[in-house]
């Protein structure tokens, strides 16, 4: 694209609605009875409703044209196709693959890469069913009763979201945990509980030199190997890997049989479907683990081959990019009502800003005059509701939220009440106050009503106004099983990859993480007492902080 995006005849047009429909409310769209049913879309069990949005049929005609002027679709291909799209890294991008249940052939570099993938996931199946049936003991020979996987970023993210959601289809006698902070607490905290005869570590991490995870790894053999009497043999019984670098894992000291591999064309952020997942294919089993994969592939198929008047991942793309860049709204809150989600947004977090979050577009030029990722964040509800739902409701910003419920609950206890209709009765709630809202009329009524004296309601009326007209999408669906959860990631997945387009960057590569992790390595060799560099190093306030640790180091090998 040589056009600058926003000279665009598509970008044009939907800021000249943009200020066209201003004033138009969210509530007074609703005058057309038909709006729920024409503005919400199915998937199996899934219903997204996205009435609730600041939306005209001309809005969305606009929204789609955008994308298809973008050319979503013909990228859209050629990411299924296993063409190269990744352009700064020069790679695929196909966890679509990972989940290509119907096996159809998916060619890189001349080769297709399903039979490959197909290997990986038969040799996840064979170790996990051996730990889940006591088949694969310790090297004192007792059955392991918990993984512990350390990785980092994609590589602890996807497992922990997806092992917290899918709890209810744990193996009973197994555990996962997760180690991923460099913090040494981290580990410690973890490793506590465990008995190490019993303890298995997967080491996750699809360079094999990110610095957290192999600091971690080597610290976990150590705390293993004291405990164990020392024989390094015992690395090989409670140690595997997970990786695309087999040189990297064998210098580490992992037998590269105990290795399952990915390729460089699954992100980091986009790789729970590939082995990084055998935390989950462990605990939950590798049937339920390829349920989940069946899931997000009925989800590719449908971003696949629906028109993106009906594809669901677009859509949601599209009304992200409406608020980010005709609204001027900086964040996107994903609201999960149903606990076992309570990862979810964290995870999004990574994989939408980590994607999304670039400043020079496919031409290298720098982005001046539009925003592109916004910042993702979320917590689960009620929670959230007694946390930040204030600003949500009455603060000064715009912020697009997405709520998702379960019409079932994985535990539907009635004990002192339904709880599972009081959350979804919350969920509905909030999104309908946000579009509703409550006018300085109706709140004075209420405080006359309630007797408050003339000068109290004054006073008090414009505090519990509500100004209304803050847009949502729901999400629905039956019950959080495998498929679902599957569903719902690749939903948002596809969400980040449409808007990537639409925005015209990259977002497969993650080169802005590069910076600070070059600096801390040579910051850290100068973390040592007394030393001194003067000023000239860094910059005065960088040096005035490693002067103070060094000073306080300095000061306690005084003593
Ligand atoms: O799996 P690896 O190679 O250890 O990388 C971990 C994470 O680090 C990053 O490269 C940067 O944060 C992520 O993209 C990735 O998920």
């Amino acid at each position: 694209m040589n056009e600058r995006l926003t000279e665009s005849p598509a970008w044009r047009a939907l800021a000249e609605h943009s200020a066209e429909i201003r004033d138009v409310t969210i509530l007074s769209l609703f005058s057309d009875e038909k709006r729920f049913e024409r503005l919400s879309r199915r998937h199996e069990d899934l219903l997204l409703d996205f009435s609730k949005n600041r939306v005209q049929d001309k809005t969305l005609k606009l929204l789609f044209a955008l994308a298809r002027q973008a050319d979503v679709e013909g990228w859209r291909d050629r990411m299924f196709a296993g063409e190269k799209i990744n352009g700064t890294e020069g790679r695929a991008v196909l966890h679509v693959a990972l989940r290509n249940r119907s096996n159809r052939p998916i060619v890189v570099d001349g080769k297709d890469v399903m039979p490959e993938v197909n290997a990986v996931l038969a040799k996840m199946r064979g170790f996990t069913e051996r730990v889940r049936s006591g088949a694969w003991t310790g090297f004192t020979g007792k059955r392991i009763t918990d993984i512990v996987n350390i990785g980092i970023g994609g590589s602890d993210l996807g497992p922990v979201m997806v092992t917290e959601a899918l709890r209810p289809y744990w193996q009973q006698g197994l555990s996962t945990h997760f180690v991923s902070n460099v913090d040494g607490t981290h580990l410690v905290e973890t490793v506590k509980p465990l008995d190490p005869e019993t303890t298995l570590f997967i080491v996750a991490s699809k360079t094999f030199t990110t610095q957290e995870t192999l600091m971690n790894a080597r610290s976990a053999r150590a705390w293993l190997l004291e405990r164990l009497g020392g024989d390094e043999r015992a690395v090989a019984k409670h140690f595997v890997a997970v990786s695309t670098a087999s040189a990297e894992v064998a210098k580490f000291g992992i037998d590269t049989e105990n290795m399952f591999p990915f390729w460089d064309w699954v992100g980091g952020r986009y790789s729970l479907w590939s082995a990084i997942g055998l935390s989950i294919a462990t605990v939950i089993g590798m049937d339920r683990f390829e349920e989940l994969l069946g899931g997000a592939h009925a989800i590719d198929e449908h971003f696949r081959t629906a028109p993106l008047e009906e594809n669901i991942p677009a859509i949601l793309a599209l009304l992200g990019v409406w608020y980010s860049n005709f609204h001027g709204a900086q964040t996107h809150a994903i609201l999960p009502y149903d606990q076992y989600l309570h990862r979810f947004s964290a995870y999004f977090q990574q994989g939408d800003m980590e994607s999304n979050g670039k400043r020079v577009d496919r031409q290298g030029r720098p982005i001046t005059d539009y925003t592109t990722g916004p910042i993702v964040w979320g917590e689960p509800g009620t929670n959230g509701q007694h946390a930040f739902y204030q600003l949500l409701h009455q603060g000064t910003r715009l912020v697009p939220i997405d709520f998702l419920a379960p019409l079932e609950s994985q535990n539907p206890i009635t004990w002192g009440g339904e709880h599972h209709k009081v959350l979804l009765a919350n969920c509905f709630a909030q999104a309908e106050a946000l579009m509703r809202g409550k006018t300085e009329e109706q709140a004075r009524a209420e405080l006359e009503a309630r007797g408050t004296p003339e000068d109290k309601i004054a006073a008090l009326a414009p505090h519990k106004t509500f100004p209304g007209n803050r847009p949502s999408n729901t999400i629905l669906f039956e019950k959080l099983t495998p498929r679902t959860l599957g569903k719902l990631v690749a939903i948002y997945e596809h969400k980040i990859f449409t808007q990537g387009i639409v925005w015209n960057i990259y977002s497969f590569d993650q080169w802005g993480v590069e910076l600070g992790k070059e600096l801390a390595k040579k910051i850290e060799p100068e973390l040592v007492p007394g030393k001194d560099d003067g000023p000239a190093k860094h910059d005065p306030s960088t040096s005035g902080l490693i002067n103070h640790y060094r000073a306080f180091l300095g000061a306690r090998t005084r003593t």
